[in-house]
């Protein structure tokens, strides 16, 4: 089939890179020019394990290509796939300016002759299929033309999570597929049956139910997250260890051992939005989601739960003091930064009058283009440690988890580790004799 994506950030890049790894031909369209130059030169724009390889392969091979012009992208495609940006707009709920925005352009290319199926890749609010319907419709009309039965919005969200985005794509849980035309149905369930294996189904639905799916699956697992990150808190307070909470409580079936790992909040570039964006639905039909308000205040104050604990510790005054920072992603094996938890950090600590030096493997790039000098960086995680006077750790990647303690004993100022991931055995650490605090485990508690 010929297909043609619309964005090419990570969601485009990842469908547009595996649809061709299936064989079909991808044309992706994007309006940032130096992307498309890049990419066009072999050049990927994302960190993303695993898919380096498929992109290469698959540009040498001819079936992948980038451009600027959305006409002469679309030209050839049967399906059209929007996964284009939805940031929260101002009051929080999501903006549909690039979606809509495209949908129009669109309505002025389709012709009347060349029926093709438009998708919904982006995560977008429950009516937004009907809304980029009408746009198509809207401008075509205003060009003269009548499109009706040109064409089909279908949506297709994307659950892929970053880090493990070419699996989750390739050997989906599940795909859904929101659309009430026959025509688009068949097209996409033969567009997708590379990609599902026996008991992971394509699942179809009416455009509404895909749209809250997608809201209702991320929001359920920002729950989760919250729910055991206030599981900590109590943990702490009543003195039981949360990983213990946590193994006991995630082996019943029903419960499941995912996404119970307590922290320093959930961030990246969908949960906190996509959380927020179901609330103000929610609001917008006058309901109450109260279950959703309260996973984000937990999270906004989860972020620096370990704030506190580093004060106390330094009686109250970090003027002055220097601390190393192993990691800035928002998670391991991305190097994404978009809402991570380590940036709060800094800000806490730097507003306080302290200094940072952090490392990260992959998202040092991203930082030094958003906060540039505001900290400085290391060039391995043991540099970092210089004059410290302790060490923060806030994302989980796996060369932090095993560490040569000796080196950290040798270079770290003082023996003493904040751990909003939980990385280390708590009885181990505090016998080579480091002041070691983390989330919710009572040994770090009861002295
Ligand atoms: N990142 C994820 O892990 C993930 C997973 C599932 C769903 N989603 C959803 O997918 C959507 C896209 O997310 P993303 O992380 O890929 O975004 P992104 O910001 O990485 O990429 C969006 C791309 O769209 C391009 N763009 C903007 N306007 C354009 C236009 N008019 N024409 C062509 N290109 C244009 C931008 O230049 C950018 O390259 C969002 O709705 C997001 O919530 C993201
Ligand atoms: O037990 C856990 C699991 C995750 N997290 C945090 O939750 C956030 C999100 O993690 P993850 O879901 O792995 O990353 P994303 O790439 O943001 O993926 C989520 O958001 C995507 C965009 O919508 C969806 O497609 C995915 O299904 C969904 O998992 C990160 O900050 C993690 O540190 C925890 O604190 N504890």
């Amino acid at each position: 089939m010929k297909i043609a994506v619309v964005g090419t950030g990570y969601v485009g890049l990842v469908t547009g890179t595996c649809f061709a790894e299936t064989g079909n031909t991808v044309t992706c369209v994007d309006i940032d020019s130096t992307k498309v130059n890049k990419l066009t030169n072999g050049e990927i724009t994302i960190y993303e394990p695993g898919l380096e390889k498929l992109f290469l392969r698959n540009l040498k091979e001819d079936r992948l290509h980038f451009t600027t012009d959305l006409a002469a992208g679309i030209k050839d495609a049967s399906i059209i796939f929007l996964a284009l940006p939805t940031p929260p707009g101002e009051d929080g709920s999501a903006d549909l300016k690039y979606i809509l925005g495209v949908a129009s352009q669109l309505g002025t290319l389709l012709k009347t002759d060349d029926y093709k199926v438009i998708i919904d890749k982006s995560t977008v609010p429950v009516g937004t299929a009907e809304k980029v319907n009408a746009a198509i419709l809207e401008s075509a009309k205003k060009a003269g033309v009548n499109l009706t039965g040109a064409f089909d919005v279908v949506s297709n969200p994307e659950f892929l999570r970053e880090g493990v985005a070419v699996d989750d794509f390739m050997k989906p849980d599940r795909v859904v597929i929101g659309t009430s035309s026959e025509k688009a149905k068949k097209l996409m369930g033969d567009l997708y049956a590379p990609f599902v294996r026996q008991g992971n189904p394509v699942i179809f639905m009416d455009e509404r139910s895909a749209e809250l799916t997608k809201y209702a699956a991320n929001s359920f697992l920002a729950t989760k997250i919250s729910f055991m990150n206030e599981v900590a808190r109590l943990c702490e307070l009543l003195g039981a260890d949360v990983d213990m909470v946590r193994r006991g409580v995630g082996s019943d079936d029903r419960i499941g051992k995912r996404f119970l790992f307590p922290g320093i909040g959930y961030g990246g570039s969908c949960f906190p939005k996509d959380v927020q964006a179901l609330v103000k639905s929610s609001n917008e039909v006058k309901y109450d989601f109260k279950i959703l308000n309260a996973v984000m205040e937990v999270n906004e104050t989860q972020k620096l739960h370990l704030f506190p604990k580093i004060k106390n510790y330094f009686k109250g005054d970090l003027k002055g003091k220097h601390f190393a920072l192993w990691g800035l992603a928002f998670k391991p094996n991305t190097d994404d930064i978009r809402e991570a938890p380590a940036l709060y950090m800094i800000d806490a600590l730097t507003a306080e009058g302290a200094t940072v030096t952090a490392f990260d493997p992959e998202a040092m790039n991203n930082v030094k283009k958003t906060i540039g000098d505001k900290i400085t960086y290391a060039e391995n995680q043991y540099a970092a440690l210089q004059g410290a006077d302790a060490l923060i750790i806030a994302t989980e990647w796996n060369e932090f988890r095993t560490p040569d303690f000796l080196k950290i004993v040798s270079t770290l100022k003082n023996k003493t580790i904040f751990d909003g991931r939980n990385l280390f055995e708590v009885s181990a650490i505090r016998e080579l004799g480091f002041h070691y605090e983390s989330i919710g485990r009572a040994p770090s508690i009861i002295k």
